[in-house]
């Protein structure tokens, strides 16, 4: 039977707090799921969400799915409703999607308290449901909530619900961890008395499990392993309150760990792409440390890890990161080893296999630097000019020497407060005085080095400050506090690189970070 990979990230995971899609963000992240080749995408719940409505009105018309089909989600028929009388049920059949998934109680409390009807009647009502979707050629799933609580609760009643659904026509059964609240152990226990219980095949089942316990991918993993063959999830996790089974690690481990070709060829490797746009359109910072698709998944910081991945990078990467269109990195820290500082200065190019001693000179003075309250691991530019100074002949060249430098900060009895900051340099033998003034004494003091050096460089015309971290590090063992600054600096062909400056003063610490990152730029130049 065909594997079934379910998206929900345009229903469930819209249920996040703080996420809130326009319909076009919707149409864009559908488009972004079909590219990672998912078999179903759920829109939303047309006729209860008026953007949702508008959704499959406008995807019918304007998107051109390669892999999946849409899915409409929404309830059975209200209790005492005749199914064709129910608005509810109209708005299902009037988004015109191929799919519809039903949402039914599964769990006998709910249908006593929430519902406030009778067992009968709420199998009645996903009976009459179904079947009357189906009479309108709709594939059914019928996502069975609660049904795990209820299965503790009365397993038999849970049983009835699922014979139900199936008998009526509903294509899979899904079972839904709604409150989020189980471990694996307990999904496949669960799993192996409802088939025991009733025959039903597991290969007419499907899992749904909110993140509550952490555990919605192991629990999705868990009900694969019993035998279950449809899988629901939502991009980066997003859903109700913790949120839902990340389907990136779901499909990650059923491709990677189980050997289930879920996806269609060539896509697995869109993941990272994928998950990065939709965080994009959510507006939600990417989580550099999820599994497969974060920034920081293969990143290494520990030496000894890069000792060994020297010899080969599978030796401490579970899989080899491009499967998923990912990218091992190497950090280069306090923690960093030889074996470290030689990999991250092969990923910039630099080779320092054949210099022993620049390599064990390198390494040594990014502890120091570091013990001192440097950082390098986000200061590629940086780490470059270092490792370059050790290199014979490598060091890149200062396009000045200083003389001094002054900044001002004066308060105006109007209220204005302006910055003025004065050079002297010296470049290519000529001693420049240049001064200008800046929203702040770092933007100053920026201007006044730029003037300074523009009729030598014209080209540092183009580079443009695009981002300033400053970061006051506590001191320790009697030290005074310091602090550190990440410049981050573009030019106009899209490059951009970080340095990094530390320093009891704010206003040095920042000087070292503009001062490496103006030589960092005009060496790349002029290479
Ligand atoms: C586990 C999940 O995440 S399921 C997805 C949940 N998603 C949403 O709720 C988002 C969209 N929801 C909505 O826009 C609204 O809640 C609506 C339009 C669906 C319903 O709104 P209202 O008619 O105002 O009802 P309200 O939200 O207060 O209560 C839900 C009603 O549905 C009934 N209901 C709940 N589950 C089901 C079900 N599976 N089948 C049939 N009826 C159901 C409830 O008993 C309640 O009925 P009542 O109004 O007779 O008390
Ligand atoms: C259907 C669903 O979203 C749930 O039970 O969690």
């Amino acid at each position: 039977m065909t594997f079934q990979v379910y998206d929900t990230t345009l229903r469930d995971g819209a249920q996040r707090e703080g996420l809130s899609y326009s319909v076009v963000d919707k149409l864009a992240v559908a488009r972004l799921l079909d590219e990672f080749g998912v078999g179903f995408i759920e829109g939303g719940w047309p006729g209860a969400v008026p953007k949702d409505t508008e959704f499959f009105r406008r995807a019918r018309k304007e998107l051109d799915l390669r892999h999946a089909v849409f899915a409409a989600f929404g309830a059975t028929r209200r209790a005492g409703v005749a199914v064709d009388a129910d608005p509810q049920v109209r708005g299902l059949l009037d988004a015109e999607t191929p799919v519809v998934t039903l949402v039914a109680k599964a769990d006998l409390r709910h249908v006593e308290r929430a519902l406030r009807t009778t067992p009968a009647e709420n199998l009645a009502m996903i009976r009459d449901t179904v079947a009357h979707l189906v009479r309108h050629d709709r594939r059914i799933f019928v996502d069975g909530e609660h049904f795990f609580d209820g299965h503790r609760h009365d397993p038999a009643y849970g049983a009835a619900v699922v014979e139900t659904a199936l008998a009526a026509g509903a294509e899979r059964f899904v079972l839904c961890d709604t409150n989020g609240g189980m471990l694996p152990s307990q999904v496949t226990a669960v799993i192996t008395d409802l088939t025991a219980r009733t025959g039903v095949a597991p290969e007419l089942l499907g899992m749904h499990a909110q993140n509550d316990t952490a555990c919605a991918v192991a629990n999705t993993i868990a009900a694969v392993e019993a035998g279950v063959r449809h899988v629901q999830g939502t991009a980066n996790g997003y859903g109700e309150r913790p949120g839902n089974a990340d389907i990136f690690a779901v499909v990650g481990n059923l491709q990677l760990k189980l050997g289930l070709p879920v996806l269609p060829a060539g896509c697995l490797e869109q993941m990272v792409r994928v998950s990065h746009a939709i965080a994009e359109i959510a507006n939600i910072v990417p989580d550099t440390h999820q599994a497969y698709a974060g920034a920081a998944a293969f990143a290494h910081k520990a030496g000894l890890h890069a000792s060994a991945i020297k010899v080969d990078p599978l030796l401490y990467n579970h899989v080899d990161p491009s499967v998923v269109g990912n990218d091992m990195r190497i950090l280069v820290t306090e923690m960093a080893g030889r074996a470290s500082v030689e990999l991250k200065s092969r990923e910039l190019g630099l080779d320092l296999a054949g210099h022993p001693e620049a390599l064990s000179k390198v390494t040594g003075r990014v502890k120091e630097l570091e013990a001192d309250g440097w950082s390098f691991e986000a200061a590629d530019a940086s780490f470059e000019l270092l490792v370059r100074s050790e290199l014979p002949g490598g060091a890149a060249p200062r396009p000045f020497a200083l003389e001094s430098y002054r900044v001002q900060v004066e308060h105006r009895e109007d209220g204005a407060v302006v910055s003025e900051a004065t050079v002297k340099i010296r470049v290519r033998g000529e001693r420049v005085i240049a001064t200008a003034e800046g929203n702040g004494p770092i933007n100053a003091l920026d201007e006044a080095l730029r003037v300074g050096l523009s009729r030598h460089y014209p080209e540092l015309l183009g580079f443009e400050l695009a981002d300033y971290k400053v970061r006051i590090l506590e001191g320790s063992h009697g030290t005074g506090a310091v602090t550190r600054v990440l410049v981050e600096t573009v030019d106009g062909a899209g490059n951009d690189w970080t340095t990094v400056g530390v320093h009891p003063n704010v206003v040095e610490a920042s000087w070292h970070a503009l001062v490496d990152a103006l030589t960092y730029g005009l060496a790349r130049t002029r290479v």
